[in-house]
Formats: structure tokens, sequence, C-alpha cells
């Protein structure tokens, strides 16, 4: 396997189309509702990790100890499912994974009658489940109700929402705490409406009646996050250069199509052709930026690294989950940035500050963490001089194809041809 990749642009301007893959977010929810509805036909499923990993984990129930490798969503979304259907197995994943935290979903599932022990730290996976006390059904039950905490990871809430269905009161969650990553909890329930379930999102109250799910079809779009590289790329390149991207919705469930507004600010301008395509066009970006990334906090690499090149004083908010995710993404943030001469200060009360006044690309290194997305948000710098990336091979957690695609538009990858991860 190599261990570094290094870019190279021929300068000029960027056009071409480039496939970005299905969305791991949309499919790895899709897998679980299939198992629990016990059929239905999924079209486009992502080639990422994440998803295969997904798919064969599902596909082996009886299996002693499920690996989740590094995929929050399936540590997290698995858990729940095999602790509802009362499986004695085991969880574990990287060591990454053993240090993001699950206690507050596995204390929700054991207030649903699931036994769960730590096998290592308390809170942190691996984990054993032990099996279920199912609850009675009982006459007067209105909802059985969970308070959950919003501010560490949606992911615990959406893995309860999609069980919802298969207790026998559903489920009513009320979350606490200021509450992030909040569209991939209405992704939750767009999907699990569309295989039939009734829920309900009153804000600080989700609803979940019980019922079983309808064994239905869904295609799945192309994944908003990945497609934020590509409008980096635009953002960076020289005037006159654009790009088209297929697979993407003009109406999405993704939260990270707020890439459009963000990116209008940064010098990208959107146009949404027929047949799910989009069309994408360098521009004169603003002066400046502020952000907040509470809702999308996958696009804020894309971001802090495109303002420090632009230079445009930038400031980013709501981004306390970063610490929690492949890898300290704040600090991988700002040691990379600065061997370009940017920075992303701690400006304290929640505010960082993104510059890069002497921001400049001339063959340096850039570690990526273990983090697909760190490898991803530093590539397009490579529209500004060559770069090399440390363990390329990272981006198969949600994007196996990135370097074949930046390949098809005219980077030249060394080695090459762009290996296959
Ligand atoms: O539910 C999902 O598919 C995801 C939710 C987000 O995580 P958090 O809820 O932990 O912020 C996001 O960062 C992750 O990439 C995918
Ligand atoms: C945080 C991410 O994924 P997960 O939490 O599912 O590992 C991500 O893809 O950026």
């Amino acid at each position: 396997m190599n261990s570094s990749l290094t870019l190279t642009w021929s300068t000029g301007q960027l056009w071409g189309t480039a496939q970005v893959p299905a969305s791991k977010s949309e499919s790895n929810r899709a897998l679980i509702i299939r198992a629990l509805a016990g059929g239905g036909d999924l079209r486009n499923l992502s080639d990422a990790n994440d998803t295969q990993l997904m798919q064969r984990l599902l596909a082996d129930p009886a299996a002693p100890v499920f690996d989740a490798e590094d995929a929050g969503t399936v540590m997290r979304f698995l858990t729940a499912y095999l602790a509802m259907t009362g499986r004695q197995t085991e969880l574990t994943g990287t060591a990454r994974m053993q240090e993001r935290p699950i206690k507050v979903l596995a204390d929700a599932l054991q207030e649903l009658g699931a036994r769960i022990e730590y096998l290592n730290q308390d809170g942190y996976p691996p984990l054993r489940l032990l099996g279920r006390t199912p609850q009675p059904a009982t006459e007067e039950a209105d909802f059985t109700e969970l308070k959950v905490r919003g501010d560490i990871s949606s992911q615990y809430i959406s893995a309860l929402l999609m069980v919802g269905p298969t207790l026998p009161h559903g489920l009513r969650i009320w979350l606490t705490g200021k509450v992030g990553s909040r569209p991939y909890i209405r992704m939750t329930l767009a999907l699990m409406q569309h295989f039939g379930a009734q829920c309900r999102d009153l804000g600080e109250v989700l609803e979940v009646r019980p019922q079983a799910y309808e064994a239905t079809n869904y295609t799945v779009e192309g994944d908003w996050s990945a497609a934020s590289y590509w409008y980096a790329m635009v953002a960076l390149a020289p005037a006159g250069s654009h790009l088209t991207l297929p697979t993407l919705r003009r109406y999405s469930w993704q939260g990270d199509q707020a890439i459009v507004a963000i990116m209008a600010q940064l010098g990208v301008h959107t146009e949404f052709l027929a047949d799910e395509t989009l069309r994408l066009t360098k521009r004169a970006p603003n002066a400046s930026l502020t952000q907040d990334f509470t809702d999308c906090p996958d696009l804020a690499q894309t971001v802090a690294v495109v303002a420090a090149a632009l230079g445009i004083p930038t400031t980013m908010t709501g981004l306390e989950s970063l610490r929690i995710k492949e890898t300290d993404r704040i600090a991988a943030l700002q040691n990379e940035l600065a061997k370009f001469g940017g920075s992303l200060t701690d400006e304290g009360a929640g505010v960082f500050q993104v510059s890069g006044q002497d921001f400049r690309v001339a063959g340096q290194t850039v570690a990526t963490y273990h983090d697909h997305r760190m490898a991803m948000a530093f590539a397009p710098l490579a529209l500004l001089g060559p770069l090399t990336l440390e363990a390329p091979q990272v981006v198969r957690k949600s994007y196996p194809q990135f370097w074949r695609e930046l390949e098809k538009v005219g980077f030249v990858t060394d080695p090459t041809p762009a290996p296959v991860f």
C-alpha cells in the first residue's frame, strides 16, 4: 500500500465532470431500515468502506464480534439494531473508535431493556450485548419516553429512532442540550417515513409510532459532503473554471447541501441542471465569511482550508463535535494549516478564526491522521502548487474513487496511475 501521494496541477482552468459517491449517511440508514423491514431494493448504494462494511456485517447477523472499524454510523446504528433485536454479541472498532463515546446511546438502550457491558473503558467501545428484556405492551402506555442529550453525536438519536417502530409503544425522545447535526436527524426521519414509519419532529421532541416498516425501494442520492471537495477545487481554480457533478438533488435530505450557500460566498456559483446534475462556476468571493457548522460539521475542514488558501478572514462556530470524530479535527487542521502559513485560532467561547494572509503551497507534506476528510480537504490545494498527502488510502472510508476522479479532471498523481485502494 502506498504511504504517500504527490499531486500536481499543470496550470490552466479546471473543467470536466466528476462523479461523487452515493451518500454514506443515506446508504447506512437505508441498510438498517431495510434489515428491519425485511426487504426492499436499495439502488445506488455507496461504495464507501463505511457502507460496504455495514452491508457485510448485516449479512452475518450471528457473528460473535462485529468490527465497525472507524465507521461511526456503523458502530452506533448497529449497536441499537443488535441490542433491540436481542442479540448476544460484541461490537468493537479501531483504536480511535475506542476513544469515541457511546455512553449516551448505551444508557438509552439499557432503559429500553438491553443489557450492555463495556469491555474496556466505561462509556466507550468495545461493548458486549447480553440480550434484552423486552418491555411488555400495556394498554395505558402512550409512548416509551427517553431523554437523550443531543450535544455529543446525533448518531445516537438516529440509531434510537430507527429501532423506534419495533418497540411495543414506539418511542418519544426528549432532546436535551444544544442539538448538533440536526439535519442528520431529519434525514433519519425522512427515510423512516419513506419506509412507512409514522414519525413526527416536534423540535425538542421526536415521536415514532409502533408499526412495521414497509419493504420498499429507495435510490440513494449523491453525497453532498463529498461534493464539497469539488466546490473547494472550483473556489481555488483560475477564473473561467467550471465543473459538472451528477447525482445531486436540488431538494436533498442531506444537511451538507449547505455547501451551496457557503461556497457562494467563497466564489462558487451553483446551477441545478435537469437530471440531478450541478454545474459549478468560479466567481469572485466575498471579502469575509462567518459560518456556524453546528448543522454541518463535516464541511468545516473543506471550508477552513479554502478560506485560508484564499486569505479570506473567516469566523467559524459550532465546531464542538470535531474533536471526537475520526481524529481531533481542530488540532489536525491547526497543525496542517500552519505548514502553509495559515491558521485556525481558538478565540474562546466556541469561536475560531481562520486566516491565511501568507498562505503558500510549495511541496509541503500533509499528514492525514486516519481521517478521510483531512486528505480530501487539503487535496484541492494542489491547484496552487505541488503537494504530498500521507496515507492517501484513508479516502476509502467515504470516497474510494477520489484520486481517480482527480486524475480524470487533469491532476497528475504520483504514483501514477492512481492506486486503487
Ligand atoms: O448520522 C450520520 O450519518 C452522520 C452524522 C454526523 O455525526 P455527528 O452526529 O456525530 O455529528 C456526521 O458528522 C457523520 O459524518 C455522519
Ligand atoms: C464523522 C464522520 O463519520 P462517522 O462519524 O460516521 O465515523 C465523517 O464521515 O466525517
